[in-house]
């Protein structure tokens, strides 16, 4: 019976540290039933044994040839460790985004990239997405070709975890819809305009402003936004950009009266100390030394940064871009110094009550800034007055309750401050007549929003603002899941496949936990308008109506924490220590509080109050009536009003601040199902801000948190595999016949190549779809298709290297015998060379030992004769001597050379040159040498020149003839340096 792990399959090893480690089955036994036992070598080659059945085997691992893929969706396997190493691979080569489906995954390089240079832009324009590598810029191109198409509204939703990079991404999509486009761009790359448009400007001075007022220093982001925002860009009928809005939801605002060690308060207050004049200093009462204000020390910091300087600089610019011009300015200044003031008030506790000294310096200073009586303050800080239905009660407050009053004000006069900042940057976006609401006809909104929070640390509870933000995520997921779902099935529909199989779970059942009628938000809200409710009670009251069977799956009573409740959230569980949710929730200042600043002599406070308490839905000066009268159509992602009239006379009912985020999230909910969505998930891939870090583990929790998981467990619901039949065909043709296959191909027939290599891999009809233009494919099948495939490969590839060894052996034997075969002729050429030269001196000796004897003899002759009287001796008819006949040396020379049967041959030769050949005839050395392929061995031509070549040179003529010699080559000067009778000489070692 085979298994699904045969040796060779490559899985995934659980790690403890860094969650799943590659590795490769060696070998598998079956034990019984489903049980095996699998021996695996991870990739430092360390062997692991492991048995087990089903969920407890390893996870698959996708073929090399996906791993590292631009899209998630095309894997084939599609586990968990299985799209953490296809993310951790690309990470690695420096790609920081990677698409999943329709999501655009960005990891934070944690260091500037070269990405978004305006040439990177130009490449961008008028690009579909898929066709150049995953970015921000593809996701801002889609989303406005999308509207430039058809009119529709779009979203760029961007989430994530703190410091993950949204803020940053966010500012890049939005530089990039916002950058002006000439109308030949889409056409003509460049003609793209390069610079900045004047509605850019304005949008990106809201970058310092919100930044300076909304983001803080935390332990996870040094720049961290404490708000979601969403940015609408407003186009007209010709896609312009005319304007943009600006709305903001639940800026946190405990960071005001308390920080975490090591985390800050708002940038803007340490940028006040720190860039305002020393004149304008000592008038608020501030110092360059932050230390001594309570709002600003609680950290542990004191010091302000080089950048706040600058930043504040940067601050007052853009302010001043946005028209809010140097008096406003130094109002603004002024009530955020008598903020710190604030923080500073001495609150004393007598043994029962809770005192604040007439003269106290900080008080006096405070209400100074904010025109308020300080003797009114001071009695309504330490006192409290409880309306009954009959008579008004005063009691008086302990210290902590009048610190926590104190603080409240703070907290509320400076969200009122907010909100009337972003009213500001919104008139000054909404065009010059501000009516470019009215006016627009179209946009690209891009939601910068809080991702999935929970602190896993037993110090850091997760309180009401982690409730909040997981609500949010929740809603945004629901959406999310239903738009894939949708998505998925709509293809499906298209390419007319039957899809009714095909099941998800969404997360209603914990929305409904949350916000339902008897709900978590509902429950909160009716215990925090009760005089007496406490955090107590509500947890009571959270259980008695919860904790039922129905809610089994999604409400939680924890086992070991008491005052605590816990939901399952789509991502993970999260448990909440209620201490704190009422007093949050409430978030109000009392009545008389807040009477006494809405009556205020700084008018400019008045305003502040009155913009932020009275503003109501539409009533954004971005959406006044253009002056033809039209009202707007863009739908609004949900005024943020701090408070809604009551009706009764003027006095203000303030909504708690669940009801308000539930409402704003209603209301961004509407919107969002009227738009198209596109979805950008940042990820932070570590928890030190390193850069190029890759912490597996952290980012898996993130793509839980981010719902990247979710989305694909719906995919693998369905057929997350689907190729064109052109793609799949081209791909696998292989595994058909391999006459078949080419010919299908060229005949264009790429449903039967589909077909054919569905039925050759024996894959069933429960695994996959033929629709109209794609095939559809279950999860895995792909991967076996691609095993399938790369052994056929690999079979292919070992044939093809047997046969070009064995070419390349044939060619080197052939090439070695020709060597050999040079090399005995050319030993053959120089021995001659050699013997013609020492007979050419015996000669000469013989000839020089012959004249001397003749010379003797004559002298003899000449004494014989002179003895004889004249008379003349005859020779012996001309015979020749002894020494005429041959020297000695040369029969020693004829001796000497006689060293092999070829060598003898070759000395055989007459000692008089060759009569010269009529045809010249190629001699087996040079048949030898042409058997060489390279020339320069060997020149044919110049041989054949010569047909004396047998012929030795003379002595004398052997260096010059070396250098005309075709042989004149380094092998041949190496062979020169050895004897040339050496027989042991072999040139081809
Ligand atoms: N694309 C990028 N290239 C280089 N660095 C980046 C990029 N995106 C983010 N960063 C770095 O990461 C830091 C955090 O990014 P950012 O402030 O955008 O996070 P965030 O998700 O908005 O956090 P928070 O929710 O706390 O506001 C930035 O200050 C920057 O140093």
């Amino acid at each position: 019976m085979t298994t699904p792990y045969p040796p060779g399959t490559r899985v995934f090893l659980e790690d403890t540290q860094t969650g799943w480690i590659p590795a490769v089955v060696s070998s598998c036994a079956r034990v019984s039933g489903d049980t095996l036992t699998l021996v695996l070598t991870d990739e430092n080659g360390k062997e692991t044994t492991l048995t087990g059945s089903g969920s407890s085997l390893p996870h698959l691992r996708n073929p090399q040839l996906l791993e590292g893929v631009d899209d998630l969706a095309t894997l084939s396997i599609l586990n968990e460790p299985s799209i953490l190493h296809a993310v951790e691979t690309r990470y690695a080569q420096r790609k920081i985004y990677t698409y999943s489906g329709i999501v655009l995954l960005a990891v934070n390089p944690f260091e500037p990239v070269s990405l978004y240079t305006p040439e990177i832009v130009k490449h961008y324009v008028g690009r579909n997405k898929g066709e150049l590598d995953p970015h921000l810029f593809a996701i801002a191109e889609d989303a406005f070709a999308a509207m430039s198409l058809d009119g529709s509204g779009q979203t760029i939703i961007v989430s994530g975890e703190s410091g993950a990079g949204k803020t940053e991404s966010a500012k890049l999509v939005m530089r990039y819809i916002a950058a002006p486009k000439s109308p030949d761009a889409y056409t003509d790359k460049n003609s793209f305009v390069e610079g900045t448009s004047q509605v850019e400007q304005q949008i990106q001075a809201t970058n310092p402003i919100l930044e300076a007022f909304g983001n803080a220093k935390t332990t996870r982001n040094d720049n961290s936004s404490r708000f979601g925002k969403y940015i609408q860009l407003l186009f007209d009928t010709n896609r312009h950009i005319v304007g943009a809005r600006v709305r903001t939801y639940l800026l946190e605002r405990s960071r005001l009266s308390y920080q975490a060690k090591t985390e800050r308060n708002y940038h803007i207050f340490y940028q006040l100390c720190a860039g305002l004049p020393s004149q304008m200093l000592k008038e608020l009462g501030l110092e360059a030394d932050y230390s001594k204000f309570h709002y600003l020390n609680q950290g542990g910091l004191s010091v302000t940064e080089q950048s706040d300087c600058d930043k504040f600089h940067a601050m007052r610019e853009a302010l001043g871009i946005i028209g809010i011009d140097a008096g406003k300015q130094r109002s603004i200044f002024q009530i955020l110094a008598a903020l710190l003031h604030l923080g500073n008030i001495n609150v004393a506790q007598t043994r029962t009550d809770a005192v604040i000294e007439d003269e106290d310096v900080s008080m006096l200073r405070a209400m100074e800034f904010l025109g308020v009586n300080p003797g009114d303050f001071k009695k309504w800080t330490i006192r409290k007055q409880i309306t009954t239905r009959s008579e008004k009660i005063v009691t008086n407050l302990t210290a902590p309750q009048a610190v926590g009053v104190r603080d409240s004000i703070t907290r509320f006069v400076y969200a009122c401050l907010f909100e009337w900042l972003v009213t500001s940057i919104n008139e000054s976006l909404a065009g010059k007549y501000g009516d470019a609401a009215s006016r627009a006809e179209t946009y690209v909104g891009v939601l910068d929003i809080y991702g999935f929070e929970h602190f896993e640390k037993a110090s850091v509870a997760n309180s009401f603002e982690q409730f909040c933000i997981n609500y949010a995520n929740e809603k945004l997921q629901n959406e999310f899941n239903t738009y894939v779902f949708k998505l998925a099935q709509e293809e499906y529909v298209k390419e007319k496949i039957n899809w009714t199989s095909i099941e998800f779970d969404d997360n209603q059942s914990a929305i409904d936990l949350m916000e339902g009628k008897i709900g978590i938000l509902s429950l909160l809200d009716e215990e925090s308008r009760l005089p007496l409710g406490s955090d107590d009670s509500f947890l009571q009251k959270l259980n008695a109506q919860l904790n039922k069977p129905a809610n089994k799956a999604v409400y939680k009573m924890p086992k070991f924490a008491n005052a605590a409740f816990t939901i399952a959230h789509y991502a993970l569980d999260v448990t909440y220590q209620v201490d704190g949710f009422l007093e949050k929730n409430r978030d109000t200042v009392p009545e008389e509080h807040l009477n006494l600043l809405t009556s205020s002599d700084n008018a400019f406070l008045r305003e502040v109050l009155d913009t932020a308490l009275h503003h109501r839905e539409g009533a954004d000066t971005a959406d006044l009536p253009s002056p033809s009268g039209t009202v707007s159509k863009i739908p609004d992602p949900g005024r943020t009003s701090m408070a809604g009239t009551t009706g009764r006379g003027t006095s203000v009912k303030k909504p708690t601040l669940g009801s308000i985020f539930k409402m704003s999230l209603g209301t961004l909910m509407d919107m969002l199902r009227m738009t198209q969505v596109h979805y950008i998930r940042c990820i932070k891939p570590n928890q030190h801000k390193t850069a190029w870090v890759f912490s597996s583990l952290q980012v898996l929790a993130q793509l839980r948190a981010s719902g990247v998981l979710e989305t694909i467990r719906i995919s693998t619901a369905g057929y997350p595999s689907r190729w064109t039949f052109e793609d799949f065909a081209r791909r696998y043709f292989l595994l058909i016949n391999w006459r078949e296959g080419p010919s299908l191909l060229k005949r264009e027939q790429f449903k039967r190549v589909c077909v054919l290599v569905l039925m050759k891999a024996k894959i069933d009809k429960t695994q996959h779809q033929l629709g109209e233009t794609k095939i559809f494919l279950r999860s895995g099948i792909l991967a076996r298709l691609e095993s399938t495939r790369s052994e056929k490969l690999n079979a292919i590839i070992f044939l093809q290297t047997n046969m070009r060894r064995l070419i390349a052996m044939r060619k080197l034997r052939h090439f070695g015998r020709s060597v050999v075969e040079i090399q005995s002729h050319w030993r053959g050429a120089k021995a001659r060379q050699a013997f013609h030269a020492a007979r050419e001196e015996a000669e000469a000796e013989k000839a020089r030992i012959a004249a001397k004897a003749a010379e003797e003899r004559e002298r003899e002759r000449e004494r014989k004769r002179k003895a004889a009287g004249g008379r003349k001796t005859p020779t012996r008819n001309g015979a020749a001597t002894p020494s005429e006949n041959g020297s000695p040396g040369s029969t020693r020379m004829r001796r000497m050379f006689s060293f092999g049967s070829r060598e003898k041959s070759v000395l055989a030769v007459p000692d008089e040159p060759l009569p010269e050949a009529s045809q010249p005839r190629l001699s087996r050395l040079e048949v030898a040498a042409k058997r060489l392929s390279r020339r320069s061995w060997y020149d044919d031509s110049s041989t054949r020149k010569s047909p004396n070549h047998l012929v030795p040179a003379p002595v004398s003529d052997v260096s010059a003839q070396r250098s005309k010699s075709p042989f004149s080559t380094p092998i041949y000067d190496q062979f020169m340096k050895r004897p040339p009778w050496n027989a042991s000489t072999n040139l081809s070692r």
